[in-house]
């Protein structure tokens, strides 16, 4: 009894101590950015506390709004003087618990951060903050004749996709993150700013110093806080031109992808979803394909040749057996489909109301393709697991969303045995754990299969150097 009652004593000191400690940062923070700007209340933690996934959420001690660079540079020197965790939060969409706080600290909000700074229409680039979301950029520069294409389903902030390295439907024709961003601001760990790619730089190749550009794509705040991004712009296509061919077999939609991207022909998305995907998505998004493993194809070029292209890619669907090919010219068809392909990740876990999505991000080169989905999908059903299947295929980049009740854990230890074993066969057959959704809490364990002691050590190298006391977002990547 006496023990019960001293451990709650003792909790309930820990508690107190706590909760006084981030009421001191909180005053602290409040001098340096103002009040309006720093949030302690239960509901914007909680909020701060997870992202899209499964990963349990942790909640930070404070939220700051950062509002300019010179915030963000002001915060992270009084973290640093205090040794107290910085955790870059965008819009939260991520998968592999990137934002959480396991380590409690300060979560640092850069969505007031929205400024688009400039538009470069004649040399194809803009600079942005980094709380700019894709769908705003592409609103402001739609009068332009530019676009930027990378597309995570989700409207995500350029920040996060810089930080996750983030991809989409349309990275087969435009690139990914890496090859899309030119110069990055990034806030260092003891408050100092860099640009990554020269003080002005926005050229189109450079080959001056190390690539730091690359080295904080894709560190998911481990490394930096990115507050600017100089990014590539794409013009518009004149023509666009989609098509849905469903497939008797999912080996005939892979084989489809696989000779069309050999062929050379420039396509510009190429989405596979098993029949488990279309039926999903049926449901959610009230369309009506036929239930079968289904290419979502889309061309993007001139009024004359938009439609050769879609005539090569026609010929080659039905070469490998597709049951129909059907067009999509209208502009309210391409973007109902697509609207529905963005929101599969939603439209799977609607079929089990209550249920989480556990997605898995693996990415092979395109020969070994077929063979990982078929293992993908016979290992779903050995383990009796329910897991539609869809992916960017035209860069080898696939995800099954395995349907989790986030209450059972010895579920999720049984799709987390799942998620292994397919990082391994992908890392087996020459490819990477993760294509696009990044490393966070999720797939930690996996990094020495993929890089080995030595790549690690390499990584804990850069590490150390960039963050000495380990303040930005402990606890993630490695
Ligand atoms: C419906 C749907 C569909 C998709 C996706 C999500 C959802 C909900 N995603 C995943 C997600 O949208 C993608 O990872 C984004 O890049 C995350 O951007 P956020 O702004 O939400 O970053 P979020 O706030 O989630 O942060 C992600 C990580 O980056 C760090 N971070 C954020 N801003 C930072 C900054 N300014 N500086 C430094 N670090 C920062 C965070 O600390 C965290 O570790 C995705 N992704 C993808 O690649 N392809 C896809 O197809 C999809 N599809
Ligand atoms: C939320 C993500 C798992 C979704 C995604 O990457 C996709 O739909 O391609
Ligand atoms: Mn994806």
């Amino acid at each position: 009894m006496n023990i019960i009652k001293s451990t709650k004593v003792l909790f309930l000191y820990k508690f107190m101590q706590r909760y006084a400690s981030s009421q001191a940062l909180a005053t602290d923070l409040k001098s340096i950015v103002g009040n309006d700007n720093v949030a302690t209340s239960t509901a914007v933690r909680e909020q701060h506390s997870h992202d899209e996934s499964y990963h349990p959420g942790h909640k930070p001690d404070v939220v700051v709004f950062a509002q300019s660079t010179d915030h963000v540079s002001k915060i992270v020197k009084y973290c640093a003087s205090k040794r107290v965790p910085v955790i870059p939060f965008g819009t939260g969409t991520g998968v592999e618990g990137g934002v959480t706080a396991p380590q409690g600290g300060v979560c640092l909000d850069l969505s007031r951060m929205d400024k688009v700074l400039s538009i470069n229409a004649e040399d194809f680039d803009c600079t942005v903050q980094a709380g700019v979301t894709r769908n705003a950029l592409n609103t402001y520069i739609r009068d332009t004749g530019l676009q930027f294409p990378i597309d995570p389903g989700a409207n995500a902030s350029l920040g996060g996709m810089c930080a996750t390295s983030a991809s989409g439907t349309m990275a087969v024709r435009y690139g990914t993150m890496r090859e899309n961003v030119m110069n990055l601001e990034v806030v260092l760990a003891d408050g100092s700013i860099i640009k990554t790619a020269g003080l002005k730089g926005r050229s189109r190749k450079t080959s001056s110093g190390y690539n730091l550009t690359n080295l904080f794509v894709g560190q998911e705040g481990t490394l930096g806080i990115i507050t600017e991004a100089t990014l590539k712009l794409h013009a518009i296509p004149e023509a666009v031109l989609a098509a849905v061919a469903p497939f008797k077999d999912l080996q005939g939609a892979v084989n489809a992808t696989v000779a069309i991207m050999q062929s050379g022909l420039p396509v510009a998305r190429i989405e596979f979803l098993d029949e488990n995907m279309v039926d999903a998505c049926n449901r959610f998004s009230k369309l009506n394909l036929d239930i079968a493993p289904t290419l979502f194809l889309e061309f993007h070029g001139s009024n004359s040749n938009i439609e050769a292209q879609g005539q090569i890619a026609e010929e080659t669907c039905k070469s490998y057996e597709c049951l129909q090919f059907a067009f999509a010219t209208d502009v309210d068809k391409r973007a109902e489909l697509w609207k529905a392909r963005h929101n599969a990740w939603y439209a799977a876990q609607a079929l089990k109301p209550g249920s989480k999505g556990y997605s898995t991000d693996v990415c092979v080169p395109i020969s070994a393709l077929s063979g990982i989905v078929t293992f993908a999908k016979d290992e779903l059903k050995r383990l009796n697991l329910l897991g539609p299947i869809v992916g960017h295929v035209g860069d080898g980049n696939f995800h099954v969303f395995v349907i989790v009740d986030p209450t059972n854990p010895k579920e999720i230890e049984l799709v987390h045995q799942y998620s292994m074993a397919l990082a391994k066969e992908a890392l087996r057959v020459s490819g990477t754990v993760t294509g696009e959704h990044g490393i966070g809490v999720g797939k930690k364990k996996l990094l020495i299969d993929e890089f080995g002691a030595a790549g690690i050590n390499t990584m804990k190298a850069i590490k150390q150097a960039l963050d000495p006391m380990n303040i930005l977002n402990p606890g993630k990547v490695l």
